[in-house]
């Protein structure tokens, strides 16, 4: 049977990066997915972006909506501080065998846990099945229509705490306007725009930022 692009995208980590160099399969599926086929990594112009941000929080637990094939889970896991960890959230069970094998090929299969379903009933089950009390950064970059309800549901479920990051991508392209309308205009958070643009491309898109105020 032939092979998927998120498998060629594989195969080309496995062959020209080096196993436990995070930044180098980084670097691997930026060539790969500028030069040969694009794919929906959040990239090198948002990662620097999701970098910062991350670093800023500094958290120890990471709840990561939209895995792919692990290029993002890999880009926070190389800046963890020791003991925190991700866990990050996959629907598609061929996406998800994808990045297993990249993280583990990048050495940080340790700091990740992948937990397959949908974004919801996963977060249904962070308190009781997952033993999560409280999230510290949550990268929402899975699927535009569920930003919205899936960030109330981690309100209601009161998996936020105060200073709690929420950095979504995509918020231009696609976009994600009732996300962003939410958040803006709630009293609830600090809401932070960071222009960037599409991964690979020339298209504008950008990252949005919401600390929780408790
Ligand atoms: O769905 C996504 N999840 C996470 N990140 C994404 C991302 O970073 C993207 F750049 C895109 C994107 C944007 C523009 C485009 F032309 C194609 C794909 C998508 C996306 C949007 C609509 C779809 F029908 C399929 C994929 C996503
Ligand atoms: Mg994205």
């Amino acid at each position: 049977s032939s092979r998927s692009k998120e498998q060629r995208i594989l195969d080309f980590v496995l062959k020209h990066a080096v196993p436990g160099d995070p930044t180098s399969v980084l670097n691997a599926i930026d060539k790969y997915c500028s030069q040969q086929e694009w794919a929906m990594n959040v990239g090198d112009e948002k990662g620097l972006i999701l970098d910062r941000v991350m670093q800023e929080a500094s958290p120890s637990l990471v709840l990561e909506l939209g895995t792919y094939c692990g290029y993002s889970a890999v880009r926070m896991a190389r800046l963890l501080k020791q003991g925190a960890q991700i866990l990050t959230v996959e629907f598609n069970r061929d996406n998800a065998d994808i990045a297993r094998q990249v993280l583990e090929f990048a050495g940080v299969k340790d700091k990740v846990q992948i937990l397959e379903g949908s974004s919801e009933e996963v977060i249904r089950q962070l308190q009781k099945k997952h033993a999560v009390d409280t999230v510290d950064f949550i990268f929402i970059d899975h699927w535009k229509d569920r930003y919205l309800p899936d960030t109330k549901l981690m309100e209601e479920l009161g998996l936020l705490r105060k200073g709690t990051v929420i950095l979504a991508d995509n918020v231009i392209f696609p976009g994600a306007p009732d996300f962003l309308q939410y958040v803006r205009s709630s009293p609830k958070y600090d809401c932070t725009y960071y222009p960037s643009h599409l991964e690979y491309l020339d298209a504008e898109d950008g990252l949005e930022k919401a600390v929780y105020k408790g």
